[in-house]
């Protein structure tokens, strides 16, 4: 059973009752014009002006009660649609988070943000009318159809010719429309994903002024967006005036007949009225149908794209990691640190010994390696420089540490344990990551902090913020650790961020940190103290940096070209054994310095 079936039949028992009471209703409602009928044949010609009052009186207890009948069918409804929509976001938002890293970047952030708003929103709208107006439309026609035939089977005879004919058409409608909201789909999507582009990247266009010109690309998918809707529009707005026409041609048919009929004594003037009132109903019913199949062609497109999310199989997906993430976090919070964290997963605390044995890797789809048989080892403790060009591998052979990718050909061990075989929840919880582009939320500077271990002490976070470097900027903060950030740290300076970003994977009490460029916009003193705080720590660190100054100290330096492992060792050793790393050290040095070691780096 699909995810969505199951989620509705979670209220099946409010989607009866809103059908049940949408029947009551729409039971009295066709017997309204037969009353009127009676009003007309038996009130108002015989001039009885009791009966007319009797009649009268029923006609109004008929209309409370399909008005109350109404109200309820109603709240059943958005009882239904609400609930769906709501279960349905949190089991997409559930999903989304499960994915691999991969799998999230096929989809394109922009597109689940789609799916997970406006998508569902659709649905919730289609379920709720299809509660209350679509599941009316059959049953108004049929019901009219058969009334009128009841009233006067001559005259019902013509609604019965007009219907199947109206219906073929609207089925052909449906068929096209379908296509052409999906392409609107398409296209919203493709506006959500340049205006988020845009909106993140804003300071660059000003500074570039490209603003025209993002401008114009804006307008441009723009248009196409307009004109997909107007076509689509088009094609279900034509149907209408069509419906019309048929319909009125009926129901001159009706009076043209009715009146022989009438003038022949074999209807009277009630029946007339009250198949008119019957084609009217019908009209009202299938007018709705272009808008109601626009609505069902747009939940159809919408309900696909769920799907697809819901649907994807994702083999390396991070489901066991996310279900176990709220498990340990409470624990977690009261043993504390990665022992703490380990415990709460059932196992010993890692140590954090890294051995990398021939690691080849490829991004899943690419053809080229971008790491080529690369081996080192790491003991507890010790810091390791990843040093090299840009796109040279360092991110990529980091990454594979937390297990965001698996290793295409080699081993990669984490204390003598293959990482494929270690639960990825446990060695996640003994890492500290702090990517090379920063990324804060909106909140306040503490909950950044925290952020990065559930339920940690103040104490503990001025304590990482100490060790970070960003403890005294922060007090100097007009709320010190209680002042807001704005979107991704806005009223923040570069290093600031970076700093605060360390900070986040420091109150982790990681047993592995990993620092990806991080220190890059850290002045040589700053970065200095930082280190020295991280060798206290003594957690194993990976830090990718282009400064002599911090591989100076390092335990190990991994030069990296090209991905491939070119020269590995101690500072002294390096500037024995390889050209390069000395050519780096003299440029930094300002000594003899050689252009292109630099911009090799750069
Ligand atoms: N998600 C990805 N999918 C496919 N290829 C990628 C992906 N990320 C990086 N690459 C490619 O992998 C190679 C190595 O990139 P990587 O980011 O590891 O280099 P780097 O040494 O960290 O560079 P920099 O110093 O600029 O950050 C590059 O050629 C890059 O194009």
């Amino acid at each position: 059973m699909s995810v969505m079936t199951a989620i509705f039949r979670k209220y099946r028992i409010a989607a009866i009752s809103a059908i049940v009471m949408l029947l009551i209703e729409l039971a009295v409602e066709l017997i309204q014009p037969l009353i009127i009928s009676r009003i007309i044949d038996h009130g108002i010609r015989q001039h009885e002006v009791s009966v007319a009052w009797i009649w009268g009186g029923v006609l109004m207890a008929s209309a409370l009660v399909a008005f109350l009948a109404g109200i309820t069918s109603s709240f059943f409804a958005s009882h239904v649609s609400q609930g769906f929509g709501y279960d349905l976001r949190d089991k997409l938002y559930e999903k989304v988070q499960s994915f691999s890293y991969e799998v999230f970047n096929r989809f394109a952030a922009s597109s689940l943000i789609t799916r997970l708003t406006g998508d569902i929103t659709v649905l919730q709208d289609v379920i709720f009318m299809c509660l209350r107006f679509a599941s009316r439309v059959p049953l108004v026609v049929i019901g009219s159809v058969v009334m009128a035939l009841v009233v006067h089977v001559k005259l019902g005879l013509l609604l019965t010719v007009t219907v199947p004919v109206l219906l073929g058409f609207v089925l052909w409608m449906i068929r096209k429309a379908s296509a052409l909201f999906r392409a609107v789909q398409r296209r919203t999507d493709s506006v959500n994903g340049l205006i988020q582009e845009n909106l993140t990247g804003m300071r660059l266009i000003r500074v570039f002024v490209r603003m025209s010109h993002e401008i114009g690309r804006f307008e441009q998918r723009n248009r196409d967006l307009r004109q997909g809707t107007v076509a689509a529009l088009k094609l279900t707005e034509t149907t209408m005036p069509f419906l019309l026409f048929i319909m009125n041609a009926g129901i001159i048919a009706v009076l043209w007949f009715g009146r022989i009929e009438i003038a022949d004594g074999g209807a009277s003037v009630g029946e007339v009225v009250a198949v008119i009132n019957y084609s009217l109903r019908t009209i009202g019913a299938l007018s709705a149908l272009s808008w109601i199949m626009s609505s069902l062609s747009r939940g159809a497109a919408s309900g696909g794209r769920v799907r697809e999310v819901l649907e994807e199989e994702d083999p390396v997906g991070e489901r066991e990691v996310f279900l176990a993430e709220s498990v340990d976090a409470e624990a977690e919070v009261e043993m504390g640190g990665t022992a703490g964290m380990a415990a709460a997963a059932g196992a010993s605390p890692i140590q954090g010994r890294i051995e990398f044995s021939e690691v080849s890797f490829r991004y899943p789809g690419r053809e080229e390696m971008v790491l080529e048989r690369v081996s080192f080892t790491a003991e507890p403790g010790q810091r390791i420089a990843v040093m090299g060009a840009t796109g040279s591998g360092k991110s990529s052979l980091v990454q594979l540490i937390p297990g965001m990718y698996e290793p295409t050909e080699g081993m990669i061990r984490i204390d003598g344990i293959d990482i494929r075989e270690l639960d990825r929840k446990r060695l996640r919880r003994a890492i500290g990551y702090v990517p090379q582009e920063v990324m804060l939320f909106s909140g306040t500077i503490r909950e950044n902090i925290a952020w990065g271990r559930e339920g940690s002490t103040l104490e503990q976070i001025q304590a990482a913020a100490r060790q970070a470097q960003i403890h005294e900027t922060i007090e100097r903060q007009p709320h010190g650790y209680e002042t807001r950030l704005g979107q991704r740290g806005v009223n923040l300076s570069g290093g600031q961020k970076q700093r605060l970003s360390i900070a986040r994977a420091l109150v982790r009490q990681p047993a592995i940190l990993i620092l990806d460029d991080s220190t890059s916009a850290l002045d040589v003193r700053t970065e200095a103290a930082l280190l020295e705080e991280v060798s206290r720590l003594s957690c194993t660190t990976l830090l990718i940096t282009q400064k002599i100054s911090s591989t100076a100290t390092a335990d190990l330096i991994l030069l990296m070209d090209d991905g491939q492992l070119i020269a590995s060792g101690k500072h002294e050793e390096l500037l024995q054994r390889s050209e390069l790393y000395r050519r780096i050290c003299e440029s930094q040095q300002g000594k003899e310095a050689e252009p292109h070691a630099v911009q090799d780096l750069h």
